[in-house]
């Protein structure tokens, strides 16, 4: 029996792995849960989940209403400090990192200090960890098993490796989003509700925009650099409007391995759930290539979506921490209404030109440079 933690079980991530667990009763078993302020909904699948820890990390969260809420005996952890302590409660064998933002860092830190497996969904805190959590991840031989969808895929691709010594290059699939065809006037000045209108995946509304702006394929683009260690320049991005290749390896002699699947995000998270063993996925139906009938490939548009080149030029300054704190401040004032869709690329720049030069040595010093980030967009909103 696996004994696994669910960071963000609130979210679509989160839910998705406590279906999985679901499915597999035998096998997995979620010792400890945790939300940020949605004590309803975290009260409701702790007690599908019967988890003996629930964690609440948000300052604001109604503690009353969950225990209320609660219909059986739960060690309640809560206050600052929630989410790193939920790393170790109960001991388990695998974190899954499904919360939001640079917020799972200090989780992501904790569990490689204490050698616990992650399953990776939360990229913000590989892109802002960087090189640190890179060498962290090297010295303590931690296993981190890629969640998000295209890494899950160059993972299977590697044959469930980390080792590219033989590869040319990694191909990042992208949707391309709702703007794809939209002229970049259109794009700069595009409405919310357009914006939050992913064409294939239902997420979580910071990725649904990140999506939109193809800040998510930058997200991911870094992601793929820290995790596999691969150089900038051979990491392509490929716009692919079907979402039925999650990303490819080409090889050092030029045969291409691409994998595919179901647009559902169960797939990647049951691979890290049960690794290393593959089971039938009860929750997905599989593909039906006679309806799919066709798949196309584009050249994504760095003009219209700036957000894209910005993400090789902060690895190349390595600004990745600056990057994603603009990032997630720019769309949380997206989302909010108080900018234009076009603020998102500007203030990332911005402050990739204000913060460039400053390389943090420490975690601690990466949490600092991201108030400052967060600070200064601050100022310019
Ligand atoms: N959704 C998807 O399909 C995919 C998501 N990802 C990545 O997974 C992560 C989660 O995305 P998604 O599930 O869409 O997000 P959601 O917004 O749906 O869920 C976020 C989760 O994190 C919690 N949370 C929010 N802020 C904080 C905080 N400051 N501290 C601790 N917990 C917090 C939320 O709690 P509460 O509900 O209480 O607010 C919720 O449980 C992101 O990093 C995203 O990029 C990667 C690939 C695919
Ligand atoms: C499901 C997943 O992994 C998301 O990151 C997804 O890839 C977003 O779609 P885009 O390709 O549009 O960014
Ligand atoms: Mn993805």
């Amino acid at each position: 029996m696996r004994n696994i933690t669910i960071l963000g079980v609130t979210g679509s991530v989160g839910q998705q792995a406590a279906d999985v667990a679901r499915a597999y009763p035998e096998r997995i078993h979620v010792g400890c849960v945790s939300a940020h302020n949605d004590v309803r909904t975290l009260a409701g699948l702790a007690n599908k989940l019967r988890a003996e820890y629930v964690a609440v990390t948000g300052a604001g969260a109604d503690l009353e209403l969950l225990k209320e809420l609660l219909d059986y005996d739960a060690e309640i952890l809560s206050g600052p400090e929630a989410l790193t302590r939920a790393c170790t409660a109960g001991n388990p064998d695998m974190v899954v990192l499904s919360v939001l933002g640079i917020a799972g860092l200090p989780a992501f830190e904790e569990c490689l200090k204490h050698k616990i497996a992650v399953a990776l969904a939360n990229k913000e805190s590989l892109v802002c960890g960087g090189k640190l959590v890179q060498r962290m991840i090297r010295e303590t031989g931690t296993l981190v098993l890629p969640v998000d969808s295209e890494h899950s895929a160059l993972f299977q691709c590697l044959n469930n490796r980390f080792d590219v010594s033989e590869v040319q290059k990694l191909w990042i699939t992208a949707s391309g989003g709702p703007f794809l065809h939209w002229s970049k006037d259109e794009i700069d000045h595009a409405p919310l509700e357009r914006a939050l209108k992913h064409p294939r995946w239902s997420m979580g509304q910071k990725i649904t925009i990140d999506s939109a702006s193809l800040a998510n394929k930058g997200l991911e683009v870094m992601e793929a650099h820290f995790m596999y260690g691969m150089p900038a320049e051979r990491i392509k991005v490929l716009v692919h409007p079907q979402s039925i290749v999650h990303s490819m390896v080409e090889w050092r002699d030029g045969s291409v391995t691409a994998q595919m699947g179901p647009v559902d995000m169960r797939m990647p998270i049951q691979k890290s759930l049960l690794f290393p063993e593959m089971l039938e996925n009860p929750c997905v139906k599989p593909l039906n290539f006679y309806e799919i009938g066709r798949l196309e490939f584009l050249e994504p548009d760095m003009e219209r979506f700036p957000c894209l080149a910005l993400a090789f030029e902060a690895i190349d300054t390595e600004t990745t921490t600056v990057y994603n704190s603009a990032n997630e401040e720019a769309v949380a004032s997206y989302l909010a209404g108080d900018i234009e869709f076009h603020r998102i690329y500007e203030l990332i720049g911005d402050s990739m030109k204000k913060f460039g030069g400053y390389i943090p040595q420490t975690i601690s010093e990466i949490l600092e440079l991201d108030k400052d980030v967060r600070a200064y967009v601050g100022t310019l909103l």
